[in-house]
């Protein structure tokens, strides 16, 4: 009870610096200073019973909540289009009816082990982190559509729009496969999963994204990029059995300040200009300690402005879009000497295709979770990039080509906000070592984003073109 002799040591003391006004006042002060003392001491058991009651009250009507369960999402249901019904016995399953699946349950494994199992011989069994996000999503169906077991995972957060990720859970519930709504960082939830599943692989996606918003959001970045990558490491390091072959997401912002063109797997990158950067390379640091210990296999991708159908909202050629079709002027950077920025804008099957190549090259990790390492194990970084970059400035007209209509351009200087000027993938060592070839040329790309935006959201193109806006709450089709 430190607090409270605290409390009463401050008044004890306040007593003898005020000492100074005469015997009566001082016996005053010193029976007050004991009716103080009683009372507060019946005000502290008071608060500590009121709060053991609010705790129980709490436990009885939200035990799921503090039991870790959760619901998983149906494939039967979402197959049949009775989603709706789904999300209300999610929303049942707080209130703590029968229909939540407590995790490390007997409903919860079956359903884990069925998404889990390969429907091909020799097929891979992969946990997805980050399956609900934009490159998650498209692996997740890739993986599924060839026969491989895929568990996803998501933590949905509101970075952007959730509801964009709730349709892309419900279209991988569609195909078989089960998006946990779960964080990276809750260990004892991965302990359960591996537990229940023997993945053989981790395509570990899960990350909070977005160069400039690291300036607003520093320790978001930390906590999914750094802390979340270290959970994932540590439960396939040490309680994984056998020990899964990793493939995770860093970056081409990896590459930072560095000026050499195009950029190899050989350069430097040790200075990042944001801290989403120094995260993702923190990231390549903490995979080689992981790998140099305990023997796990690990590849580290380069991403290079992945765009597509079902892309991030926060993007520029997505949020670009939105911008156009709402009439709302857009902002472009240039850099301090007038030229336009670049990016190596890669297409999301093509990526996706780089992804699945680095698992099945991934070779296997050769620690186990006593220790034990045979041997040293595959550690790699890869870019998957396009191989061309394009001014921004161009990825703005094919918009308005596709959209049939101009943007309201206001053009800035960059600002200091960790955004590097341009971008450029070397891709051989992904060519020689899973034969990436990136295939998609950026008109043909943004086409097919084009056409799933327009369906996605229910816009009239003739109504665009003909300048009527639309507003920004743009509905989605389900
Ligand atoms: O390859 C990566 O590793 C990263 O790619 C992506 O970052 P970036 O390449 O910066 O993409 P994105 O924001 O779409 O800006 C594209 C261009 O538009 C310019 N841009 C942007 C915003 C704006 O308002 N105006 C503008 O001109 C801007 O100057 C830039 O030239 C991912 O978001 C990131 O998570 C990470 O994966």
């Amino acid at each position: 009870m430190m607090p409270h002799s605290g409390v009463v040591d401050a008044a004890a003391k306040g007593v003898k610096l005020g000492g100074g006004g005469g015997g009566a006042l001082m016996v005053r002060r010193v029976a007050s200073g004991k009716l103080l003392s009683a009372s507060s001491h019946l005000l502290f058991r008071a608060t500590i019973l009121a709060t053991l009651c609010l705790v129980c009250l709490f436990t009885v009507h939200y035990p799921s909540l503090l039991s870790h369960s959760f619901h998983l999402s149906s494939a039967a249901a979402a197959a049949n289009g009775k989603h709706r019904a789904a999300s209300r016995s999610s929303h049942r399953s707080l209130l703590g009816s029968s229909a939540a699946v407590a995790y490390g349950g007997a409903a919860w494994e079956k359903e884990v082990r069925r998404s889990a199992a390969p429907r091909r011989d020799g097929g891979l069994s992969v946990l997805v982190t980050g399956a609900a996000g934009f490159v998650g999503a498209h692996c997740s169906l890739a993986l599924r559509a060839r026969g491989d077991g895929v568990v996803g995972l998501d933590n949905f957060n509101s970075y952007y729009d959730p509801s964009l990720k709730r349709a892309r859970q419900r279209l991988l519930a569609s195909r078989g496969v089960a998006v946990l709504d779960a964080d990276i960082n809750d260990a004892a939830l991965l302990e359960r999963l591996f537990d229940a599943a023997r993945f053989t692989h981790v395509l570990h996606l899960a990350a909070q994204a977005g160069v400039r918003y690291a300036m607003r959001a520093p320790q978001t970045y930390v906590a999914s990029n750094v802390a979340g990558l270290v959970s994932v490491f540590e439960v396939a390091a040490k309680h994984a059995d056998p020990q899964p072959a990793i493939v995770w997401a860093s970056s081409s912002s990896v590459y930072g300040l560095n000026t050499d063109a195009p950029f190899s797997e050989e350069h430097r990158t040790d200075r990042p200009a944001s801290l989403y950067a120094a995260t993702k390379k923190a990231g390549e640091a903490i995979a080689h300690a992981y790998n140099h210990i305990y023997g796990l296999s690990i590849t580290g991708l380069r991403f290079f402005t992945v765009y597509g159908p079902w892309g991030r909202p926060d993007m520029a050629y997505f949020s670009f879009a939105r911008s156009i079709v709402a009439g709302e002027p857009i902002t472009l950077f240039r850099t301090a000497d007038g030229a336009d920025a670049r990016r190596d804008f890669t297409y999301i099957d093509d990526v996706v295709k780089g992804c699945l190549g680095a698992l099945d090259t991934a070779g296997e990790s050769t620690g186990t979770k006593s220790g034990k390492k045979r041997g040293p194990a595959p550690l790699r970084v890869y870019n998957l990039g396009n191989t061309s970059p394009v001014p921004v400035t161009r990825m703005v007209a094919i918009l308005e080509k596709l959209l049939g209509r101009k943007a309201n351009k206001r053009v800035v200087t960059m600002p200091s906000n960790g955004d590097v000027p341009f971008t450029h993938a070397n891709v051989s060592h992904a060519a020689r070592d899973f034969g990436y070839r990136p295939a998609t040329p950026l008109d043909a790309g943004l086409r097919r984003f084009v056409d799933w935006f327009v369906h996605y959201y229910k816009l009239d193109t003739a109504k665009i073109a003909k300048g009527k806006r639309k507003s920004m709450a743009m509905s989605a089709a389900s």
